[in-house]
Parts: C-alpha cells; structure tokens; sequence
C-alpha cells in the first residue's frame, strides 16, 4: 500500500490565501498595511534564494517587505544597530534575520536583540520560554508548518507517539514542544541516540529534522505512521543537483500512512507561516483580534 502524499505546495498555498484576506481587510478596514524585514548578511547563494522567495510571497499577500543585505564583512555593532532601527519603526511587524550568520557573529546576541513582539522566527529566548510553557508566543514558522499539516491529516493528536529526529534549536525543540502541547506523548532523538531505528519504529508520528540526505529507511517507519520530512538537502545524483530530505522516500511511501515529500512538503509552508507570524504580530502590535486558525 502506497502512502497519501501530503500536499505542502497547495496547503501552504491555502494558508497564504487565508493571509492575503486577512491583510486586504487590515488594509482597507484599519488602513494597516504589515510590514516583514529580512536581513541577509553574507551572500549564501541558498540564502539569497530563500530570502528573495520570501520577498516575493510578502508582497504578494499584499505585505510590505524590507530586504536589507548586509556584506559579509558586517560588524556586530552594525548588525544591531539596524535591529535597534528595525525595532523602532512603527511600519515592521516582523524581522527576521536569516541563519546561519556569518562565523564573527553571535548568533543569540543578534536574535535577543530582535523586539519579542517582532520575532517572527520565535527563536528569542521569551518567546522559547513562553512556548516552554504553554503561555502565547512567536512560534517558529519551520515546526508551526509541521504542526498545521499533522493537525490538518490526523484532526487529534492526543495520545498519540510522536518521535522528532533533531535537537536543534530552530527545528527539533520546538517541535517537540508544540507536540507536547497537542497531548502527543513526545520522544526527542539525536545523534547519540542508541538504537534510534527501534526508536523511529515506534512513531505514529515521525518528524525527520536531521540534515542527512535519505537517512531514514522505510524500514524504520511504522505501518501507517505519518512522517514529516523536514531536511533539506542538496545531493548530485545522474550528473544533476537534486533536493532530497532526511527521509528515505522511495521507501517509507510504501510502509507510512502518509508522508510529506522533499521538495514540496514542509518548506512552502516554512514561508507561509512566516507570512502567518507577520500577520499575528501586526494583529497583536495594534490590538486587534488575531487571525484563527493560523496560530498555534
Ligand atoms: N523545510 C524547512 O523549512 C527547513 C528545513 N531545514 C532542514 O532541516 C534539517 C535540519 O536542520 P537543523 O535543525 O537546522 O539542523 P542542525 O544541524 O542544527 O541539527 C541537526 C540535528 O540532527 C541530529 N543528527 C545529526 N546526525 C544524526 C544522526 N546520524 N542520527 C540522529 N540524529 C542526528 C543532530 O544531533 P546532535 O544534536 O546530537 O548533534 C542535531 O540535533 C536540514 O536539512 C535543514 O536544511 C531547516 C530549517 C527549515
Ligand atoms: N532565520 C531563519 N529562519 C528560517 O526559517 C530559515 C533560516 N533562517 N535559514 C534557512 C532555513 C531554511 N528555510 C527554508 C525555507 C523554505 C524552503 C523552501 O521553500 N523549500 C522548497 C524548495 C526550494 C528550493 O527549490 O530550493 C521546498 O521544499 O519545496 C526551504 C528552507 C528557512 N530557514
């Protein structure tokens, strides 16, 4: 039995349609226009590709979008000087300042540095708190996308098994966290994880957040399990660059009951719950009600 083929592209296509409504009527109704910020410093081709699709998006919604690309070379007093401007003005709802940054960098001193209430990320260490405990937060846009599909595809999550491949900050904690807050009962794998194909085999719910290409076999899914594949993974294959994920397609869309495929899964709806989180905290920023449905 082949396994449904969870349609990321479209759903992150309904999301951003669901956004779009929203801002028209912020627009016409409160004459609010939501501004997002992306800050790219360095010049990372993937980056750059990143960054340039999201601006696209944004402006499509009906958002204002302010790219700043910083050279590589950019000190830390410059980068947060320009948070400390970005922080100040009244038209950016959201920043986001795109990782990895480069090496001369503190990454969580840059982030920390980000208003909370701006966070569309959710990487500031209150929104990580407020997450923690269950109390309203920025939610990373990586684990709300997995979380709105999960939701969408099972309706309850409650009891069920959930394993997240991945400890890191952006992707697998927070994860975690979010499955946790569903009634899932949560196991957090990594690389030091023994045995982690027994481990995998007892997920109703698999999250793959590794950055290993095809790393997970179909015969470490359950029967039936739902697999989300997060990882993103460029490879040569036949003389050609192709995207692969963490997981093992070819072989777990024969065991699993439904799976997220690489490209099209996960990633569009990345984008679009950044588009979601902008929209929230614009909401939040003037008072007014938040959009449902596209919030944890
Ligand atoms: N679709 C999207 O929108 C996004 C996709 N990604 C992709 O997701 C993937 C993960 O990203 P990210 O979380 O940032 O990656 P990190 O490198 O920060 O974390 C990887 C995690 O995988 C664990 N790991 C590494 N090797 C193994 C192994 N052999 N067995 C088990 N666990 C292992 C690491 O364990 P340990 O902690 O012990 O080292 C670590 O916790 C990447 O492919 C990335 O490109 C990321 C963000 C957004
Ligand atoms: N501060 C910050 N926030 C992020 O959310 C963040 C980041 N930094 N750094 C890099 C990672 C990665 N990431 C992706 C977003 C969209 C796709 C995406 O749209 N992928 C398409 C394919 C795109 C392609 O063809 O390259 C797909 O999977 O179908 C992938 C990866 C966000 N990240």
């Amino acid at each position: 039995m082949s396994a449904k083929i969870i349609d990321g592209k479209a759903f992150a296509e309904g999301v951003r349609a669901q956004v779009a409504e929203h801002v028209a009527r912020l627009r016409e109704e409160q004459g609010i226009t939501p501004g997002l910020a992306v800050v790219l410093v360095g010049e990372d081709p993937a980056s750059q590709v990143y960054v340039r699709n999201k601006g696209k998006q944004t402006v499509e919604v009906g958002m204002t979008s302010y790219e700043h690309k910083l050279p590589a070379e950019t000190s830390e007093a410059e980068l947060l000087g320009l948070i400390g401007r970005l922080n100040a003005d009244p038209a950016v709802h959201g920043i986001l300042v795109q990782l990895p940054l480069p090496k001369h960098l503190d990454s969580d001193l840059v982030i920390n540095a980000i208003d909370p209430a701006k966070d569309v990320d959710g990487f500031h260490i209150s929104n990580v708190g407020l997450l923690g405990t269950g109390q309203k937060a920025m939610v990373p846009c990586t684990p709300l996308g997995c979380l709105m599909m999960l939701r969408d595809h099972l309706g309850s999550l409650s009891g069920l098994d959930a394993v997240v491949v991945g400890r890191s900050n952006i992707v697998g904690k927070p994860m975690a966290q979010l499955l946790l807050g569903d009634s899932c009962t949560v196991t957090i794998a990594h690389s030091r994880t023994k045995d982690l194909g027994a481990v995998c085999r007892r997920a109703d719910i698999l999250v793959a957040a590794v950055g290993r290409p095809e790393m997970i076999p179909g015969a470490w899914v359950k029967p039936g399990a739902t697999v989300i594949d997060v990882g993103i993974n460029r490879i040569e294959r036949d003389g050609k660059t192709k995207l692969v994920g963490d997981v093992d397609f070819a072989s777990a869309v024969e065991v699993a009951g439904a799976i997220t495929p690489v490209p099209g899964g996960v990633g569009p709806m990345t984008i679009a719950c950044l588009l979601a989180n902008t929209l929230t905290a614009c909401c939040r920023a003037n008072g007014l009600p938040e959009p449902e449905g596209l919030t944890a």
